[in-house]
């Protein structure tokens, strides 16, 4: 069935729909990994989003259901220019289509998604729908203007406190929306979790007495996060706290730095990062449109992106607060940046 997306700048682009057809409205942003669409899909990062990949075949690998980062698929739409018919691995289970069918979300194929992600680009994310191809333009015009992601996080995190058994280090994990492989290189650690609700306040997580706090990665604003930076301003000079993505936003801010939009974001499994501690260069995993652009008093940059400049990790010089803006702990994309899990637990009491 033929069904199009419309920019909020009133460009459109037909094509054909895939899974449950259906309307939806989000931010349209684009993500340059040739695979991990998976990953992508089920990383509730992305809750609220439209993702455009920009390598041309998608889904050639199919879909199993052991590699996800959550238990369904998170974004509110997903465009490729071909879709894999016929896809092909040992471990798949399903194809992309009936992926998205089970999971009621409506996917969009036959978009030049080279030419999209220039247009986004330069006019910077917007937000956009997915409708079938006779909607009416106005009517598109006003889901766009009616959408907001706010409480994105809350929309994510876990309803409830759980425990993961380990025996070593106890983490308290600030779940924002937490990616599993986040949990599983804990666990690979011996780790023995304690994950939380993004409602929790401070007084639950000092209850537990963890050896480290570690803040999650999760959608929207940091700013928009008040009552957790004031959580996370009382565990400051308590216990140590590591973060990764919106984590590294929040303890930027709870600092008393500052966090900005990027043009365009950085979404994708092949983004260069210098570790300016081991002066090396690593391909790092990224999924952030938002940026610490002014770390706080007493904190150095530990990692700059390569692409841009901006800040992709810090650390506080007097306190055991640290963290990275990319995702060390892969899936989809390189092993490299394991360490930096290991360097968190450094920090741990
Ligand atoms: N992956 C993340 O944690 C993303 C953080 C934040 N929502 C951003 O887009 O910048």
């Amino acid at each position: 069935m033929k069904a199009k997306l419309i920019l909020e700048n009133g460009i459109e682009f037909i094509g054909n729909a895939f899974g449950d057809l259906q309307e939806t409205v989000g931010e349209v942003v684009f993500n340059t990994g040739m695979t991990g669409y998976q990953e992508v899909l089920t990383d509730p990062s992305y809750y609220g989003q439209i993702v455009v990949m920009t390598y041309p075949l998608i889904g050639n690998y199919g879909i199993n259901f052991e590699d996800i980062e959550s238990e369904k698929i998170k974004v509110k739409g997903f465009i490729v220019k071909e879709k894999c018919k016929f896809p092909s691995n040992f471990r798949c289970e399903v194809s992309l289509d009936e992926y998205f069918k089970l999971n009621k979300i409506v996917g969009l194929e036959g978009i030049d998604t080279r030419a999209l992600t220039k247009i986004l680009r330069d006019a910077g994310t917007m937000r956009g729908v997915i409708v079938p191809a006779d909607c009416n333009f106005d009517r598109a015009m006003e889901m766009m203007q009616n959408f907001s992601n706010k409480d994105a996080v809350f929309k994510v995190t876990t309803k409830q406190k759980y425990q993961i058994e380990g025996k070593g280090k106890h983490v308290a994990v600030y779940d924002f929306g937490v990616k599993q492989n986040i949990i599983r290189s804990f666990i690979k650690r011996g780790c023995r979790l304690t994950v939380f609700p993004a409602i929790a306040s401070y007084k639950e997580i000092l209850e537990v007495n963890p050896d480290l706090v570690f803040l999650s990665n999760g959608p929207g604003d940091p700013e928009e996060l008040q009552d957790v930076i004031q959580n996370i301003k009382e565990l400051i000079n308590k216990k140590p706290i590591v973060g990764i993505c919106l984590g590294h936003q929040l303890i930027a801010l709870s600092l008393g730095g500052r966090t900005k939009k990027l043009k365009y974001g950085h979404r994708g499994c092949n983004h260069p990062v210098k570790d300016l501690v081991k002066n090396k260069i690593y391909i790092t995993s990224q999924n952030h449109g938002y940026y610490v652009d002014l770390v706080p008093e007493d904190t150095e940059v530990t990692h700059i992106s390569l692409n841009d400049g901006t800040i992709e990790g810090m650390r506080h010089k007097k306190l055991p607060i640290y963290s990275v803006q990319f995702h060390p702990e892969a899936c989809p994309g390189p092993k490299d940046n394991d360490y930096i899990f290991d360097e968190f637990l450094k920090l741990a009491l």
